[in-house]
């Protein structure tokens, strides 16, 4: 008998959701919500060979929830047969570091948590209110993004801030898209049929939001994200790394409060910030019109995440193979070319005609002579979720 799960991914500006069972190959349906929240939002339901697309201005996520419900009651399969309910939750804090069922209790924890992560519990509690009201009487299993980080070293989570307030506060080096840097590094030991426990790997995971982690041994040493989703790589709106001075030095210059300059660096930052466009298809298409400004922007995302990539082998002591995931990092080879090609002189050779391959299929990038693997290989934090929810259903 089929037992499906309904996994759903709130991101920062999408949602993508799968009905499915992880006994029985492929999902029974996936879709995805984008540009939640600008003037106007898509959703794509997909059933079997059938799409379903429709174009509506989707003002949050609670909206797009209800649309997602509204796509399975119209369109299939029904919703009546769902055994349990996954959830990607973003920040799980101190309390959370492996999946778990929710209650009120944990939803209460997650919403103390929400400042921590402004752009994505808030839309995660919203997905896991919704659900709830429309499959009530199943359970709802929440899976977190800061799980795989639990691991990190206390070298790689501290931040060098008073040791007092760092424990009065929690405050530490969380890490985020966990679920899926897990998945897409086990995945790379499969491609490559190595064992997972002695491949060192290095995980970009490119979309709108944006990290990277050095895995060692299937154990994450160390990832770009920090006590929030904005510290690290460059993203679609939030800076990453900036200096820690900047806050006061805008306050003082510019009259910004310090909430001006959080939703400044949240949601004007980064690639958007830079250049006005968001996502990396436009950005294409920009550098190729010959907006300089686009350019740069580029310039400095792919300059950060080469940053980035050199540091990491150097905390493992060296990588055997570099991956590209996510939006960004399954489909946009102009980010991925000038990446490797600035690796040259670490032992990394691009295959420039396989970089050009589009692509659902895990594969690989870099040429025969490469001393690393260069692979990109496609997330499914979804089926990851799956397995995390079966596991906690479980146990009941
Ligand atoms: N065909 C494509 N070419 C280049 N970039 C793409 C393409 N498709 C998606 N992207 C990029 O991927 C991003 C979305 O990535 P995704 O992993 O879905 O993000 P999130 O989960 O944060 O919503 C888009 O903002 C865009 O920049
Ligand atoms: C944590 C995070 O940045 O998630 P997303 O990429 O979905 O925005
Ligand atoms: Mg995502």
């Amino acid at each position: 008998m089929s037992q499906p799960i309904l996994l759903l991914n709130c991101g920062s500006s999408s949602i993508k959701y799968q009905l499915l069972d992880p006994a029985q190959p492929g999902p029974q349906a996936v879709g995805i919500v984008q540009r939640i929240g600008q003037d106007m939002s898509t959703i794509d339901h997909e059933v079997g060979d059938s799409e379903y697309h429709e174009d509506v201005p989707f003002a949050d996520h609670t909206e797009a929830v209800a649309a997602v419900v509204r796509m399975f009651e119209d369109h299939g399969p029904s919703l009546s047969d769902v055994v349990a309910v996954g959830h990607r939750t973003v920040h799980g804090g101190s309390a959370f570091v492996e999946s778990t069922l929710i209650d009120d209790a944990v939803v209460a924890k997650l919403e103390e948590l929400s400042d921590l992560a402004p752009l994505h519990n808030p839309p995660g509690i919203a997905g896991i209110r919704a659900a709830e009201a429309v499959l009530p009487n199943v359970p709802h299993v929440a899976i977190f993004d800061t799980a795989f980080f639990s691991t990190l070293p206390a070298e790689a989570y501290t931040y060098a801030i008073d040791a007092d307030l760092t424990a009065k506060y929690g405050i530490r080096k969380y890490g985020f898209h966990g679920t899926s840097h897990s998945y897409v590094s086990k995945k790379a030991a499969e491609f490559l049929d190595r064992p997972l426990g002695e491949l060192k790997t290095i995980v970009c995971h490119l979309g709108n939001g944006a990290s990277i982690s050095a895995v060692d041994g299937g154990v994450a040493v160390d990832t770009s994200m920090g006590l929030t989703p904005l510290q690290g790589l460059v993203m679609g709106t939030r800076s990453g790394d900036v200096d820690p001075g900047l806050p006061k030095y805008l306050n003082r210059a510019a009259g910004m409060s310090v909430d001006d300059v959080d939703a400044m660096l949240n949601k004007a930052s980064g690639m958007g910030g830079m250049c006005g466009y968001t996502d990396m298809r436009d950005i294409k298409s920009q550098i190729e019109a010959g907006n300089e400004q686009a350019q740069l922007a580029l310039d400095v995302y792919v300059h950060r995440l080469v940053g980035y990539i050199g540091s990491y082998i150097a905390i493992l002591g060296g990588v055997d193979a570099l991956v590209f995931t996510a939006g960004v990092g399954e489909n946009a080879d102009h980010v991925r070319g000038p990446v490797v090609r600035r690796l040259k002189g670490l032992g990394f050779d691009l295959d420039e005609s396989a970089n050009l391959v589009r692509s659902k299929q895990a594969r690989e990038i870099s040429t025969p002579e490469s001393q690393v693997r260069v692979l990109v290989i496609p997330t499914n934090e979804e089926l990851a979720m799956a397995e995390e929810t079966l596991e906690v259903i479980g146990k009941l």
